[in-house]
């Protein structure tokens, strides 16, 4: 409550350039600190002094304040009698030098009472520690009578300045100054010789420590006296007096009268004062014992401690603006490492880092170096390592997102590399170059050029830049194993695609050996196929022992493949009957010459028969089983071959072409196939058998019995242009062999359209005659089942019909013999 009375008070005060420092209550003012600074002197480093009055109240202390340094504080109105006008202490400054003058509450204080002396105390510690000068203002007549409030001031003051310098061994002096008011009399000598006998007779009585034990108060202070004329009897000598004392303050010129001397300044620099002086009051006022030399050690812990940190925030703000940066670079990534980005990037940050960090160390040595060294170089140190700690964590993050960067950029290139056509091509030194100029961007950017520089960010670098090369060559070597695959399936395709060509060439030349036939060319095209990936593997630099994993990987990519192909090929029905067909077909229908045979009667169609079938069969079996024998020969160098040794010896490719399942299918059809050609065959070498069978004499009876006929035929223009007509038509069916597929053709339909025709006419007979005629072509068909050629064409209608369907051959599995008895039982 009291302190904010007198801030309020303070506030119209400080514009008269005074402040409360500690009010009534005893408390310090914190706005101290801004006042030095509103009256310039916060930067005045060590270069201001510090005045303080003490004496009784109403002594004209505040008046003799402002006569000297201009000061305004207020002074008593004598017109409405004697009080307390200054309470606790104040501050102000000189009008024009920079002096801090104190004004003390008057010693003997009727307002405090018994409080008094207290105060008293506390005021004139606080006085002794902080001021250059202390000036003892007192009334001329009180000096050498027994004055009781003079002589406790005076012992106050020495003993208050024993107490406060006593541990420290440098102590600093400082210059008490009598100030004799009123003087009228007796000679300003005599005076002084009363007051320095007073002086010396209290510091003889008083109790000193060993090691000041043969001290003077001379010692620890300068002392001075000075008298002013009544100011109100004889103002003109007043004024000259107070002018010439004036003048003694602030003329530097005569050093023998002026008033400070270095050896008593406190060593406290202006930006640290209020800090001292605050915590030099609070020690005083908690009743502790004030110790000049830690106050100072505290001081210099606090204000270097300041000083630190308005450092480290100017250096931090700097940093901040990198950071920023930094952060808009990793939001907007790029996506090349272009020169004209490396300007984006902060080259030589670290550079920049340092130069901040050097020119912060600079300015904290500057502000820190009136204080005690020892704490100002601990908390330098502490600035330096905390600044180095931030710089390296801002470096930090430059070369990580740089990494990140390069490893991006190297990932795209990689990429591309790998998506071309031919991704081994000079893929090892594509890598080398793009990781020369990943690296060499780095470097470019984050090397600094300051050796001290180099040496703080080095150890930040190092593990990041062998990371960075970990991360690119992890990146390289799956890039590496993606290209070595890519490459290897190219070679498998290519190699696959060559073997399809290769296979139907020899399935349509060769079939029946098609194993045999197909493992030298296969071994040469695979051969020449490692051969030309192994100098692809060079390219992209595989080590020898990864190479041979890969070979040996490849070869076994490459059976997998030649049996993919050949199952492909052959898994089509139609294809692999293509081939069994022509094979009955070159066997039955064809001589050994090729020609397609002309069946005669002599001609022994059935033992041709069972051969072609036979022949096919074991077609058949052939292509269901594959058995390649691959010798690989001449991979590449001398070296190689011993590597490869173990690929080389007899490369065994072995695996089903056609499943017993297939195969049963497929021997169906070909059944079908062949009892269809044995069929046709029959009829035409029937045919044939008949005609040679017709005598000579029958055709002359045929002549005789149909001369009618043929001259009616003559008779008739029409129809004999007709006949001429038809025969040609006729002759040119049999001699091109048509007459064989036209029958075909005719009998098959006749096969259709039977038995819808017999049901048709069993429909219309009673029930016992349809299940005698039903059991008569039963026992026919049953007895065609056990033989294994066809049954012979005959001119019952329903053995020919039945003729295709005969049981299949020994070879077909039971089940499906089995399956096509009921299918035949069910039919009937
Ligand atoms: N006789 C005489 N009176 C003076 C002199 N100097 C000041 N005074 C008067 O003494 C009275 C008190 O003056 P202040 O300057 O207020 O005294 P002070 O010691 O500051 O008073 P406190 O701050 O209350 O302790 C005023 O009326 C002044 O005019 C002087 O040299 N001689």
């Amino acid at each position: 409550m009291a302190l904010s009375q007198s801030l309020t008070t303070q506030e119209n005060n400080w514009k008269n350039g005074y402040i409360q420092m500690v009010n009534y209550e005893e408390e310090f003012n914190p706005q101290v600190a801004q006042f030095i600074k509103d009256v310039g002197l916060y930067n005045a480093d060590l270069d201001y002094h510090v005045v303080a009055v003490m004496g009784c109240q109403s002594s004209g202390k505040s008046t003799l304040l402002n006569l000297l340094f201009g000061t305004q504080f207020r002074t008593m109105d004598a017109n409405t009698g004697r009080y307390q006008v200054t309470q606790g202490i104040w501050l102000s400054k000189d009008k024009d030098f920079p002096i801090l003058v104190l004004d003390l509450e008057g010693t003997d204080s009727r307002e405090r009472g018994e409080e008094a002396a207290s105060f008293e105390r506390k005021s004139t510690l606080f006085a002794l520690a902080v001021a250059d000068v202390l000036i003892v203002n007192m009334w001329a007549q009180d000096v050498g009578r027994y004055v009781a409030a003079n002589l406790a001031l005076l012992r106050t003051v020495l003993e208050l300045n024993l107490q406060l310098f006593q541990n420290d061994r440098d102590h600093r002096k400082t210059k008490l100054l009598f100030v004799l008011r009123d003087h009228v009399e007796t000679s300003l000598d005599l005076l002084a010789k009363t007051i320095r006998t007073d002086l010396e007779e209290t510091w003889k009585n008083l109790q000193k420590p060993l090691h000041f034990e043969n001290c003077t108060v001379e010692d620890f202070f300068d002392l001075k006296f000075v008298s002013l004329p009544h100011m109100v009897l004889k103002p003109e000598q007043f004024q000259a007096a107070v002018t010439n004392l004036r003048n003694q303050f602030h003329n530097q010129s005569n050093s023998s009268e002026y008033m400070f001397q270095e050896s008593y300044r406190r060593l406290v620099a202006a930006d640290g004062f209020t800090t001292y002086a605050n915590n030099v009051w609070e020690t005083i006022r908690s009743n502790k014992e004030v110790d000049i030399p830690s106050q100072r050690e505290m001081l210099a812990t606090v204000r270097c401690e300041e000083i630190a940190e308005e450092i480290y925030s100017s250096a931090h703000q700097k940093f901040q603006k990198w950071s920023e940066a930094l952060d808009v670079l990793k939001k907007n990534p790029k996506e090349n490492l272009d020169d004209s980005l490396r300007l984006e990037w902060f080259p030589n940050l670290g550079d920049q880092i340092w130069q901040v960090i050097i020119e912060a160390m600079d300015t904290y040595s500057h502000a820190a170096k009136r204080y005690i060294s020892s704490v100002a170089e601990a908390k330098k140190l502490k600035l330096q390592e905390r600044l180095q700690a931030e710089g390296k964590e801002l470096y930090l993050r430059q070369l990580s997102l740089m990494e990140a960067l390069v490893l991006s950029y190297l990932e795209k290139e990689l990429e591309r590399l790998a998506s071309r056509t031919t991704p081994w091509k000079e893929f090892q030194s594509h890598v080398s170059k793009l990781l020369e100029k990943c690296g060499n961007h780095l470097k470019d950017i984050a090397t600094c050029s300051v050796s001290d520089a180099e040496m703080l960010f080095k150890e930040v670098r190092q593990p990041k830049e062998d990371e960075l090369e970990e991360q690119e060559q992890k990146l390289v070597e799956r890039f590496r194993r993606m290209i070595v695959d890519r490459t290897t399936q190219l070679f498998v395709e290519k190699t696959g695609s060559q073997f399809r060509n290769l296979l139907m060439s020899t399935l349509e030349n060769n079939p029946q050996n098609i194993w045999q036939s197909l493992s030298g060319p296969l071994s040469t095209i695979i051969s020449e196929s490692l051969k030309e990936l192994m100098t692809c593997l060079n390219e992209i630099c595989l080590d020898e022992s990864r190479n041979v994993l890969v070979v040996k990987d490849s070869v076994e990519r490459l059976k997998e493949e030649v049996e993919r192909r050949t199952k492909d090929l052959l898994s089509s029905n139609s294809v692999t009957m293509s081939y069994l067909y022509r094979k009955f077909d070159n066997c039955f229908r064809k001589d050994s010459r090729g020609v397609p045979r002309i069946w005669k009667p002599g001609d022994d169609l059935d033992s041709l028969y069972l051969d072609a079938k036979q022949e096919t069969q074991a077609l058949l079996m052939t292509l269901s089983e594959a058995k390649l024998t691959i010798s690989l020969e001449n991979l590449g160098a001398e070296s190689l071959d011993e590597t490869y040794s173990n690929l080389t010896n007899d490369l065994e490719i072995a695996f089903e072409v056609l499943s017993v399942e297939r195969r049963t299918v497929l021997e169906e059809k070909l059944e079908d196939y062949a009892k269809l050609a044995y069929t046709e065959a029959k009829r035409s070498q029937e045919t044939i058998h008949t005609r040679s069978q017709i005598p000579g004499w029958l055709y002359a009876v045929i002549f005789v019995l149909g001369f009618n006929e043929m001259m009616a035929v003559l008779r008739r223009p029409l129809l004999l242009l007709l006949i001429l007509l038809i025969l040609p038509i006729l002759y040119i069916v049999i001699q091109t062999n048509l007459h064989r597929m036209l029958l075909s053709v005719l009998f098959s339909k006749i096969e259709q359209y039977l038995p819808n025709a017999t049901n048709m006419f069993q429909d219309r007979t009673d029930f016992t005659s349809r299940v005698d005629s039903t059991t008569a072509v039963g026992a026919n068909l049953r007895s065609s089942f056990d033989s294994p050629i066809p049954n012979r064409v005959t001119s019952n209608g329903a053995a020919k019909t039945t003729g295709i369907r005969l049981r299949k051959s020994n070879i077909l599995s039971e089940d499906s013999g089995a399956r096509r008895r009921r299918n035949s039982v069910g039919n009937e």
